[in-house]
């Protein structure tokens, strides 16, 4: 490769060379790898996703997901309790919606005391410093398991957004502190924002999940929220293609323009190209969901013996950090939040 610029600018520590230069003197010590540690993962870059069940002190094992339970609202409040202790800023509740409340219409998103509701409002009771995160979709609700409404065969866009608008509002007002689109419908950010500063809640936050793919990783997460198993087909028609990362850009670009005041990628590591791309190409808080079969893998893994499961789990969110990344979405927050707290 040929270049304009002088040498020592394009290779500006490589000039002299071993063995003047010996990298590993900065590593021999453990104080000395503290000491130069470009970054670092604490409480505070953490979301804790959880699931909320019906019922009283009730608490349900997802198998495909070791160590992540289902929870009744009293115990999501005192999970939200424990997040405050530990130092984590946000928690994002996904509703296991009672199959009977599943339509092709999606009403139950609209019921101002559905499930993920009345979770919000009574965390928001409690009053600690901890925001509330809800997804703005449809899967919990339609009775097909697609984020958006289907008319013969086809996800429909704007009769879709006008459902998340209502949805959107319904959730501000039982107290939402964040909301995060998830559904990649084309101009949901824009229609959400101009319907909040309308309706009294131009304080609510979005935090679009901009790129967003049709990922084969997403598989436990629709197990914790029972939607796996009514799933029709693929969301390949509205999620991007894998294939793609100038495309993140354009979606990210919009959502900016259209008013979110954060971005998502998503997946989470095999996405950290991403990351890195939407971080240098916008300077806007950028967070990234290290999604259930990302975290199945490395308990799946270390439950085999193959790896070791603590290492595994802190270093697979350092490389987040190293990315880039704001903040991450991750079913290890609690426990990680205790060894780097
Ligand atoms: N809109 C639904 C939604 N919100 C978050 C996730 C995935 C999270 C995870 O896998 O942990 C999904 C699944 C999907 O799009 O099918
Ligand atoms: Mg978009």
């Amino acid at each position: 490769m040929t270049s304009d610029k002088p040498f020592s600018d394009r290779t500006p520590n490589a000039l002299g060379g071993y063995p003047l230069q010996r990298p590993r003197r900065n590593r021999r010590t453990n104080w000395s790898r503290r000491l130069v540690a470009e970054t670092s993962l604490t409480p505070a870059d953490l979301i804790w996703p959880m699931f909320v069940i019906e019922g009283d002190n009730r608490r349900e094992p997802i198998p495909s997901m070791p160590g992540v339970e289902r929870r009744s609202i009293d115990l999501i409040v005192e999970a939200a309790r424990e997040a405050e202790t530990l130092g984590i800023p946000a928690i994002a509740l996904f509703p296991n919606t009672d199959p009977k409340l599943r339509t092709g219409d999606a009403r139950e998103a609209l019921n101002p005391d559905n499930l993920v509701c009345r979770a919000t409002r009574a965390v928001k009771a409690a009053g600690l410093d901890v925001g509330v995160i809800l997804d703005v979709a449809l899967d919990p609700y339609t009775s097909h398991g697609h984020d958006g409404l289907l008319v013969d065969g086809e996800i429909v866009n704007d009769e879709t957004v006008d459902m998340l608008v209502r949805q959107s509002l319904v959730q501000a007002e039982a107290g939402a502190d964040v909301l995060a689109p998830s559904d990649m419908m084309d101009g949901r950010i824009g229609a959400i924002r101009r319907a909040l500063e309308a309706d009294g809640h131009a304080a609510t936050q979005i935090m679009s999940y901009a790129a967003k793919y049709a990922s084969a990783f997403y598989g436990p997460f629709r197990d914790a929220v029972g939607s796996g198993g009514l799933l029709k087909g693929d969301k390949r028609t509205y999620q991007m293609d894998p294939a793609n990362g100038d495309e993140a850009l354009r979606e990210v670009a919009l959502d900016i323009a259209e008013g979110a005041d954060m971005v998502m990628v998503k997946p989470g590591l095999p996405y950290l190209d991403i990351v890195r791309r939407v971080v240098e190409t916008f300077h806007v808080p950028t967070f990234a969901y290290q999604v259930s079969g990302e975290y199945a893998m490395i308990m799946a893994a270390a439950e085999r013996g193959v790896l070791d499961e603590e290492r595994a789990m802190l270093e697979s969110l350092a490389a987040f950090k190293r990315a880039g990344a704001a903040g991450i979405f991750t079913y290890f927050a609690p426990r990680v939040a205790k060894l780097v707290g």
